[in-house]
């Protein structure tokens, strides 16, 4: 009642209000940069506090949401030190970089994922009784189910279904043509995403896998500074991601009426979730959560190996190695497809015979994920090279500042994956470090897996430009674009003909 409220409240104030609303809320902002909510706090200077950004207004620290990477850059280069701080409304925020600031930032107890997460990152808009709860209470349970999804036995059910997936998708590319990575693969990977997280009514379904991916889309582009900083007020980027919340809730919600009313036991996620007998607000949560958790990181990762590959001289080693695989474990024979024959290698050989796929992931993972880790200080005040942390600060530490980091990684823009990780101490935190770990990061890896030895034996590739010629060297990532890395749309597309093997 309460979402379908909220869509009506929504819907009628889009249409009739949109003009008052929008002056309300320039006319706040303008209060809040008057009065200087985001500025430096007056008194005397603290030696023991990190500098302030300098000129830390709302607008100077906009590009925290928008050019995320450079806006940090500067503010290292602006203030010469290590750590700085500046002020969103009334919050402190404290970027920290180097080793020393790495061990505190991610062997710190109190320092807290969740919380952080949930202010800076303004990825879901808080719905009461919706997501609220959900950051609260529920998310323990979530996790636990998570690792449950990820033991071997329902793990290995999903290979075959999630190469089912690649070959649907995989055939509507026919047999030659030129495609964006950055869209078609991170929609195969959407694809099985819904498939490993949700059901099979969603994810036999490609308008409503399009859909919900066409919401998620809308809820990356909703997030805007004033949606973060001002959640309370309704401008029209706000109520559009709130609309789509609800939206992505009711397509959710259907499912899980639908299969409970149908009174049919399939072997999926959502079956499992059920057989379980969870509160409706923790499958809601899972399916909804992890769907974006899920969906993004894959997507990102998948679409730079793939592009990666696309013009390295590793590509045959990949493809040598998942040979060896279907040699091994394959029941050869004519008649069956190439996700036939991959489905019949078992999830131990996944996971424990191919390195170099391995490295492929961890290489890509290093240059082209540009995480912000987030968090806030739940316990006392903390000292990081010399400078206070307070207690309730948020603590931002930028994956940049390691992976790309010239020293531990000679010539960083180079993908090389015969890279080792570095020695330092959390001198490389792909998947996560010291308490805080990737929680899906088995599911991640078998994707990563499947789809690219999918991409591998299916088809020819190679990278070319908007013409169509092939390109010299593949693009940088991104790092200002914090959710996907991509490069400038139209630079860069994989021209593809299909192999010999039937998908
Ligand atoms: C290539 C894909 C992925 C990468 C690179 C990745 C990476 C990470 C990293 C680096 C963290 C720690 C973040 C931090 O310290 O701030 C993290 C946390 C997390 N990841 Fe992933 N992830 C991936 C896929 C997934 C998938 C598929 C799921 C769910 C199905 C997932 C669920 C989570 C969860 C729940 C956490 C939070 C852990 C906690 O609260 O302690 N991730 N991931």
């Amino acid at each position: 009642m309460y979402t379908v409220g909220l869509q009506s409240a929504a819907d009628a104030f889009l249409v009739s209000s949109l003009k008052t609303q929008v002056v309300l809320a320039l006319i706040v902002l303008f209060i809040l940069i008057l009065f200087g909510f985001g500025s430096q706090k007056d008194g005397a200077v603290d030696s023991a506090a990190p500098v302030f950004l300098p000129g830390s207004h709302l607008l100077a620290i906009a590009p925290f949401f928008r050019q995320r990477f450079e806006f940090l850059n500067d503010g290292f280069r602006k203030t010469g030190q290590s750590l700085f701080q500046f002020n969103m409304l009334r919050e402190t925020v404290i970027v920290v970089s180097g080793e020393s600031a790495r061990k505190s930032f991610f062997s710190n107890k109190h320092f807290d994922l969740t919380e952080g997460f949930k202010v800076l990152s303004g990825a879901i808009p808080i719905l009461k009784g919706v997501t609220s709860d959900l950051q609260t209470k529920r998310i323990a349970q979530i996790h636990k189910r998570l690792s449950s999804v990820q033991r071997n036995e329902p793990l290995s059910h999903l290979i075959a279904p999630i190469l089912g997936d690649c070959r649907r998708v995989m055939e509507i590319w026919g047999q030659s043509g030129t495609f964006d990575p950055f869209e078609k693969i991170y929609e195969l990977l959407f694809q099985t995403t819904v498939r490993s997280l949700s059901c099979d009514e969603l994810a036999d379904d490609p308008a409503q896998v399009a859909r919900l991916k066409e919401l998620y889309d809308t809820l990356d582009s909703g997030t805007t500074p004033a949606t973060v900083l001002l959640p309370w007020l309704p401008g029209p980027s706000m109520l559009k991601k709130l609309w789509a919340t609800k939206q992505i809730y009711d397509i959710v919600v259907g499912a899980i009426d639908e299969r409970q009313r149908s009174g049919i036991s399939k072997p999926d996620t959502l079956q499992m979730l059920l057989d379980e007998q969870d509160e409706r607000l923790v499958i809601v949560g899972f399916i909804m959560g992890l769907l974006v958790a899920g969906a993004r990181a894959t997507g990102t990762t998948a679409s730079w190996l793939i592009t990666y590959l696309g013009d390295h001289e590793c590509k045959d080693a990949v493809i040598a190695e998942v040979e060896l695989l279907l040699a091994n474990y394959a029941s050869y024979s004519d008649s069956c497809s190439l996700s036939q024959q991959l489905s019949c290698i078992p999830l131990e050989a996944w996971e424990s015979e191919t390195p170099v796929l391995d490295s492929l992931i961890r290489e890509t993972l290093r240059i082209a994920q540009p995480h912000t880790a987030m968090r806030r200080n739940m316990g006392p005040d903390v000292t990081i090279d010399g400078k206070t942390i307070p207690s309730g600060a948020y603590v931002v530490y930028p994956f940049s500042d390691v992976h790309l980091n010239k020293d531990l990684y000679p010539d960083p823009w180079k993908f090389d994956p015969s890279r080792e990780e570095s020695a330092a101490p959390f001198g490389y935190v792909g998947w996560g470090g010291g308490g805080t770990h990737c929680l899906g990061q088995r599911l991640a890896r078998l994707e990563l897996k499947l789809v690219t030895s999918m991409m591998l034996l299916g088809f020819r590739y190679c990278l070319v430009d908007n013409k169509g010629e092939q390109l010299d060297a593949p693009p940088r990532p991104n790092w200002n674009d914090i959710l996907l890395c991509r490069p400038e749309k139209g630079t860069c597309f994989l021209k593809h003909e299909k192999s010999v093997l039937s998908l």
